[in-house]
């Protein structure tokens, strides 16, 4: 059970995808395995297939071959309602035509655990304060979301997220709008949750504080996967941003990459 879930008890799911092809070459035969409670980074450099390969594991496009599965169980057989209590998504671009406050939108994660015409009961209320004290939204509560910021924004989507209760969060760019002081939290409060995670990311030093494993793509080929110490190393580098990164050894992931 995860501490900043308070007394709901969510398991954390398992992911894999065997030999996942889409986009006729824009991704091209890629599997994983990720254990539950683990947190993956995806990788590679722009137009690698990031984006495309998040979008297949939260069923908004439909693999032209191979399989993904969530707790061992095809995609396609969950239900609308099954896969929304299971699973959540923070894009980095959030529409803004919502004309609701910032409360009503957080409340929205509550959508899934709630009959079709019943309101919510305290402990949603309760979860939703919960989120807005988390993501540091409290004084936002009443406010437009049309009228916040990018970041401020991001934030809402990440307590409504957190509101869905998901076993697996995934996350593009997660930290793209963020100021420090809200990705250093961000990533904290995303490690407490005890959840599966898989995220896009674009700062190899963050990837090395954020994640278990690395799934690295370079044109729509996965050139590793695997634990960040196997496989954020130079070679790796190079090879999927044409960079070359030197180890500074200030910490164990720490690379210098060159100026232009
Ligand atoms: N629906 C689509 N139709 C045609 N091409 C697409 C489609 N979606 C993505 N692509 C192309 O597939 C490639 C991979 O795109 P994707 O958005 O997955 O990359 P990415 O790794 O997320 O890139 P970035 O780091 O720039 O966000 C790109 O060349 C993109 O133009």
């Amino acid at each position: 059970m995860s501490s900043l879930y308070l007394d709901h008890n969510i398991r954390p799911a398992s992911v894999e995808l065997r030999n996942v092809s889409w986009g006729q070459g824009i991704l091209q035969s890629v599997s994983l395995t990720l254990e539950p409670g683990k947190t993956l980074a995806v990788l590679g450099a722009n137009g690698a297939g990031k984006s495309s390969l998040l979008r297949l594991i939260y069923g908004y496009y439909t693999p032209e071959r191979g399989q993904i599965l969530i707790d061992d169980q095809s995609l396609q057989v969950y239900s609308k309602t099954e896969l929304s209590r299971r699973l959540a998504v923070v894009l980095q671009e959030q529409a803004g035509d919502f004309a609701l406050t910032v409360k009503d939108m957080i409340s929205l994660g509550r959508m899934p655990y709630l009959g079709r015409f019943s309101g919510l009961r305290e402990q949603d209320h309760a979860m939703i304060d919960h989120a807005l004290q988390l993501f540091d939204l409290v004084s936002f509560a009443k406010r437009s979301f049309t009228s916040l910021s990018g970041g401020e924004k991001q934030r809402v989507m990440f307590a409504r997220a957190f509101c869905q209760a998901p076993s697996l969060i995934i996350l593009d760019e997660p930290t793209n709008h963020l100021d420090i002081r809200h990705q250093l939290e961000l990533i904290s409060l995303i490690k407490q949750l005890g959840i599966t995670v898989i995220a896009s990311l674009h700062d190899l030093n963050q990837v090395a504080d954020f994640a278990d494993d690395i799934l690295l793509l370079s044109r729509g080929k996965m050139i590793a996967q695997g634990k960040v110490e196997t496989v954020l190393n130079p070679a790796h580098i190079q090879q999927a941003f044409d960079v070359l990164a030197i180890p500074r050894g200030i910490s164990r992931f720490d690379f210098a990459l060159p100026s232009f």
